[in-house]
């Protein structure tokens, strides 16, 4: 555990017709989702009747599996705040997560930055895991077309891989290829993720615990293998998107790292939309996750598992028309004035 005694909210992301609510009707018919509260958007279909059992407030109904499933009227912050004082109030059953669905034109991004400002939501609740539901029929045409696809592949930290029954071989491999080129690091999951219990399916995310290196590795993808290098995206001419890794050998003044990633993403925070990496800092006993989207930044996770961490500071973004060169211009020109440069590359 991390000691956070906040509820996640997981967000269920993906274009329309990708595939969501058929995710969440698979996960949320099985008893271990019982202690989950379900918010879905009221423009969305959702969906879910059949597995309803009963209204138990005007928008709240009770699943046959136990969970709570509320529709969003307004806005989220709203709707999360409402969920918990029910909670509390003891009209509904005792939660243990959220999972917000999301209509298919959303972009997950805003969802923590809501979170985060919110002085009394950010006490109950914290951002959890982000599952992108793609679908392998259209993926490679709907990422030509829409560029809110890409911002929920990039925002995911698993993606979904729906239709695979309907798709041709070359059509899943087009779709991972595109998934992958967008978000390195996302793990990819098939029809059997829906079997997960939810510790299982929703245990990535800004609060997740990594507990070993080839976790590490794993969590910052293969971005992080390749030294500086970029990949890019298929089709980046028009999607513009490309994921690249930034090393810092030195220590690293978390002050002055934290004024910078506040401004960079303060300035260029459409432009970022990924951003997650593990630093070594000065005169600290463990290294510190990091991980924001586009203009959020959440608080750093100190990796506890790793007692005289020697490696070298990462950073990895997916950035859409923002380079490798800008981010560590920007990063070296701003540390340059106060203090030595961390041996940037
Ligand atoms: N054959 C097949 N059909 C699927 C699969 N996943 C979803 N569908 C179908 O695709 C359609 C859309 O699925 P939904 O789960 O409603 O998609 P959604 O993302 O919730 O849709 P919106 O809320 O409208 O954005 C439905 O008819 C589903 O039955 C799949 O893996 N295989």
């Amino acid at each position: 555990m991390t000691g956070d005694a906040r509820f996640p909210v997981h967000v269920v992301t993906g274009f329309l017709g990708s595939g969501k609510t058929t995710l969440l009707r698979a996960v949320l018919g099985s008893e271990a989702f019982g202690d989950t509260a379900v918010l879905v958007n009221e423009f969305g279909e959702v969906g879910l009747d059949h597995l309803l059992l009963g209204e138990i407030a005007e928008d709240t109904v009770l699943l046959d599996s136990g969970c709570v499933c509320c529709t969003i009227r307004g806005e989220l912050s709203e709707a999360l705040r409402r969920l918990h004082s029910r909670r509390t109030r003891g009209e509904i059953p005792p939660f243990r997560r959220i999972v917000l669905e999301t209509t298919g034109l959303a972009e997950p991004a805003p969802i923590a930055s809501t979170i985060a400002a919110d002085p009394v939501l950010r006490h109950h609740v914290r951002p959890g895991t982000t599952v992108a539901v793609v679908d392998c029929t259209n993926a490679v045409t709907t990422h030509w077309r829409e560029p809110i696809w890409a911002e929920q592949v990039a925002a995911a930290d698993r993606v979904l891989l729906s239709k695979t029954d309907l798709a041709t071989e070359d059509e899943i491999q087009a779709t991972r290829d595109t998934v992958t080129g967008i978000n390195p690091g996302a793990e990819l999951l098939g029809a059997e993720a829906l079997t997960r219990p939810p510790e299982r399916l929703f245990d990535a995310g800004p609060h997740l615990r990594l507990a070993s290196g080839a976790e590490l590795t794993d969590w910052l993808g293969p971005a992080a293998a390749r030294d500086g290098h970029a990949t890019h995206a298929r089709g980046a001419g028009i999607a513009g998107i490309e994921s690249f890794a930034l090393d810092m050998e030195e220590p690293v003044d978390w002050t002055a790292f934290a004024v910078w990633l506040s401004m960079l993403l303060g300035q260029h925070g459409e432009r970022i939309l990924r951003v997650k990496g593990v630093l070594r800092i000065e005169g600290a006993d463990w290294p510190l996750a990091i991980h924001g989207v586009q203009h959020t930044v959440y608080p750093p996770v100190h990796l506890q598992a790793f007692d005289d961490w020697q490696g070298e500071s990462r950073l990895i973004f997916i950035t859409r028309g923002l380079s490798h060169d800008v981010i560590a211009r920007s990063l070296r020109t701003f540390v340059a004035h106060i203090a030595d440069p961390p041996g940037l590359r």
